[in-house]
């Protein structure tokens, strides 16, 4: 039991979203934990599985790494067009063909989220759907000038300057900027885990 909250959080997460995310709902971690894991989908991989797969080998490697932590929490953010998976975008040419693909077109986002204490870990995954306007080459070419798209799942990062490419979404607005929070803060819940001071 440390600080101001009666129970620890360990984030396991480097993504600066979902840090965000939880201190919007007056979450602060107790400490920042950068996971290392290997990320190549397995052939055949359908993207809800991937996603859980992930949150679930990004807490393994935090336990091991901080095993007297009270909580630990994970998280990957998959976007896929069909089966199609995604990746986070790394270059201008995958941002471009991402966004190309994305355009006029629905999509889903795959939110894994893991939670453990102590010997109990709990995992789930949040889909949400997603509709891209139909985007212009200069809308595709303002946006991949803007660089928001580096390093973002599906090369776009909604929090950002592609909402005005969002016609539509249907489900968490959290699980696409990077962490379902309503779900979130549930598999905390069912752990056990309680704020000291804060009531939300
Ligand atoms: C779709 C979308 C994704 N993203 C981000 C959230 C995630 O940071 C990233 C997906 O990559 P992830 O692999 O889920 O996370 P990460 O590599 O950033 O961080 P870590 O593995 O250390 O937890 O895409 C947005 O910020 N906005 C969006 O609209």
């Amino acid at each position: 039991m440390t600080g101001a909250n009666a129970s620890s959080i360990v984030l396991g997460s480097s993504s600066p979203r979902r840090l965000q995310l939880l201190r919007q709902v007056l979450i602060e971690p107790s400490s920042i934990e950068v996971p290392d894991v290997d990320e190549s989908v397995w052939r055949n991989e359908q993207p809800r599985r991937y996603a859980e797969r992930m949150a679930r080998a990004k807490l393994s490697a935090i336990q091991q790494r901080c095993p007297s932590a009270d909580y630990i929490l994970a998280a990957d953010t998959v976007v896929a067009c069909g089966r199609r998976i995604l990746g986070k975008a790394e270059t201008e040419l995958e941002a471009r063909a991402s966004l190309q693909l994305l355009s006029g077109r629905r999509h889903r986002v795959y939110g894994g989220v893991a939670v453990a204490s102590g010997e109990r870990s709990v995992s789930r995954v949040v889909i949400t759907q997603v509709g891209i306007r139909r985007l212009s080459d200069a809308d595709i070419d303002f946006y991949i000038d803007s660089g928001e798209w580096r390093g973002k799942a599906g090369g776009y990062a909604i929090q950002g300057l592609a909402a005005a490419f969002v016609a539509m979404i249907a489900g968490s607005y959290t699980n696409v900027v990077g962490l379902p929070l309503v779900e979130t803060l549930q598999l905390l819940g069912g752990l056990g885990w309680a704020r000291s001071q804060v009531n939300l």
